[in-house]
């Protein structure tokens, strides 16, 4: 069981490997974050680490998975995933990456509404560690909860990772609505739209529907959607208002992970022909196919329809 003694490796000295380094030294004495630019290796970062999570971005993961994989890794050392994106070349998740490549080791997906900026500013928020393995996901909750970080346990770690995901192409789509000045209605009509959107994929892959409506689902929805702090919103936000997506992401500093996101589920829903409307606008959009104002006219120019799919 986790305790006080316990060795947490957290991997990608991000905005959120950072903000999860501070959160689990509260609960853990020996915490060490893992950066390509530091000085310590990845061998020496995980040596005898209980838990060894990964806070890269997705374009990150493959490497880090396979550098791993050269390291003799004793097999009850659990995995947690808290990347938000998905792999270009397979449109997996990133679970499904750690999961494929350690098939005997437990693994943990830590997804929830959780802006970085406000957790370092030590305001309060929750999240989700979510795993087949239940064992595994409270040793993940008891590293990280605190007073000021709730932390449920949930076993459907697809829906969970999913949740966490998608929405982030639902933030860049807000930040263009709001761009725009389209007002209140349009952005609540937005996003009930959009979280039907998630859905209808996330079950098609084999999530449960009720996950998409807790914390890593709406609960980052409500978050991202509506918060300047959110790096997605940031973008759709800046193309709403007319400049391109190379001037946006030459002055973002961090990670938008929408941006991919939307590129894979456009090429995963066409796979699995599944209508994903909103996807697809935010996609022609980030390709400059269209201007933010044609999105909006695709949208509400699409042939009429009950509102629940039968
Ligand atoms: N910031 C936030 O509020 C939240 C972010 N997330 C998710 O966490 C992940 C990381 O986000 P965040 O820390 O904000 O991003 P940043 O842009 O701040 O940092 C990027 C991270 O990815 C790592 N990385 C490893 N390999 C690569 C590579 N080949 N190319 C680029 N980066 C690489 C970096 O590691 P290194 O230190 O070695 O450079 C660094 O930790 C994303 O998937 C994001 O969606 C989830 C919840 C909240
Ligand atoms: O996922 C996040 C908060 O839950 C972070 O959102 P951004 O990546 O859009 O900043």
């Amino acid at each position: 069981m986790i305790n006080k003694n316990s060795a947490v490796a957290i991997l990608g000295a991000g905005a959120w490997g950072k903000a999860l380094t501070t959160l689990a030294r509260n609960n853990v004495d020996d915490v060490r974050l893992f950066s390509r630019r530091g000085c310590q290796t990845l061998a020496q970062t995980v040596e005898g680490a209980d838990i060894i999570l990964s806070a890269v971005s997705i374009k990150g993961v493959r490497d880090i998975v396979s550098q791993l994989k050269s390291l003799s890794i004793p097999p009850q050392t659990i995995f947690v995933t808290a990347t938000k994106g998905l792999d270009p070349e397979t449109t997996c998740t990133p679970s499904q990456i750690w999961q494929e490549s350690f098939p005997n080791h437990p693994v943990v997906v830590l997804c929830g509404p959780n802006l970085s900026k406000e957790i370092t500013q030590e305001l309060p928020a929750a999240t989700v560690v979510a795993s087949k393995i239940e064992s595994a996901g409270e040793s993940v909750q008891l590293v990280f909860n605190s007073t000021r970080f709730r932390v449920y346990t949930n076993s459907d770690p697809l829906g969970v990772e999913l949740g966490g995901t998608l929405k982030n192409v639902m933030a860049i789509a807000a930040g263009v609505c709001d761009g725009l000045q389209l007002g209140t209605n349009a952005k609540a009509a937005l996003l009930t739209r959009g979280l039907i959107e998630m859905v209808r994929i996330g079950v098609d892959w084999g999530a449960k529907p009720e996950t998409f409506y807790g914390l890593s689902g709406l609960g980052d929805i409500l978050a991202t959607c509506n918060s300047p702090l959110s790096r997605n919103y940031q973008v759709g936000y800046q193309l709403g208002q007319g400049k391109t997506l190379v001037e946006i992401l030459s002055h973002l500093q961090e990670t938008a992970e929408g941006v991919n996101t939307a590129k894979v589920l456009v090429q995963r829903a066409k796979q699995q022909n599944i209508s994903m409307p909103i996807t697809q606008e935010v996609y022609r959009l980030l390709k400059a196919e269209i201007t933010p104002r044609q999105a909006l006219l695709d949208l509400m120019t699409r042939d009429i329809k009950p509102e629940v799919d039968s």
